[in-house]
């Protein structure tokens, strides 16, 4: 169960956001409210925004109108200070993992503390065992390299690096993208896991259908520079939209949906 009160501060709100490249229209006057402590999935085909927009609210780039507040901090001319103070409150997973290869997962894990706590090597180590850990990873893969690992580890090791500050939010990108169907099961159990655990508000930008089934509250579907569908899997595959419909009556989203109920 999570906790969808209006009192909550939203996750994410976003209001009348546009991007462009050029002349090209990414996002136009788009709208979104993600709320605390829910698992929030981004869906869209490809070239929709989905990307540039987690890059939007992540700070790593700057939309041309509109506003982007993420736990309660407008985005809009942030300072240095600020912006450090809130990339400190969120993980995140990039799609390719992000891990340094000349670096051992435990560093690796470990990176984030260095860079921002000041903690004490020796400590460090033991929270980044305990964050592999929470992964369901032994501490013995801590001194291995990322070349070492099989896909759904290293997956299972840059979600462990996205938790080591301790965030309130955790932004995946693909977190099941290139795993074979029983390591995408498993990461789905873990990231339901992670939110209940500790009510961490979870955005997820995806393709996997068994994933959005399994695991989302809520999804909303990006097409033609906006949200045009949001609701639950359920509320959505009732919804009359072209781009609703593009997505569920494809044949990976009808065979997604004939294994659930
Ligand atoms: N730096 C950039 N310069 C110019 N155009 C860009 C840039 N980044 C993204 N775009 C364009 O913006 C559009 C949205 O791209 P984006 O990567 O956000 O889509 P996406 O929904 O994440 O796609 P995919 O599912 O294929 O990853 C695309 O048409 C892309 O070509």
């Amino acid at each position: 169960m999570n906790a969808l009160t209006p009192e909550t501060t939203p996750a994410i709100e976003i209001s009348q956001l546009t991007t462009r490249f050029g002349k090209h229209v990414v996002h136009a006057d788009l709208d979104l409210l993600v709320h605390q402590g829910e698992i929030f999935a981004l869906v869209g085909g490809s070239g929709s925004g989905k990307s540039t927009l987690l890059r939007e609210i992540i700070l790593l780039q700057q939309p041309a109108s509109g506003s982007i507040k993420v736990l309660g901090v407008d985005l809009e001319n942030i300072s240095d200070t600020a912006a450090l103070a809130l990339r400190q409150r969120w993980g995140v997973m990039f799609q390719s993992g992000g891990l340094f290869g000349s670096l051992t997962i435990r560093e690796n894990v470990g990176l984030p503390l260095r860079e921002h706590s000041g903690l004490a090597d020796p400590l460090i180590d033991e929270i980044a065992d305990w964050k592999l850990a929470m992964t369901g990873l032994e501490p013995s893969v801590g001194a291995q390299y990322p070349s070492e690992l099989s896909g759904g580890m290293m997956k299972r090791a840059s979600l462990a690096r996205a938790l080591a500050l301790d965030p309130e939010l955790l932004f995946l990108d693909e977190p099941t993208s290139g795993l074979d169907p029983e390591s995408a099961e498993e990461i789905d159990q873990l990231i339901k896991k992670l939110r209940d655990l500790f009510g961490l508000g979870i955005v997820i930008i995806t393709h996997d259908l068994d994933l959005l089934w399994q695991v989302a509250d809520r999804v909303g579907v990006l097409a033609d520079g906006k949200v045009q569908g949001l609701g639950s899997m359920a509320e959505l595959a009732h919804l009359d939209h072209p781009a609703v419909r593009k997505f569920f009556d494809g044949p990976r989203g009808r065979a997604a949906q004939s294994g659930v109920k």
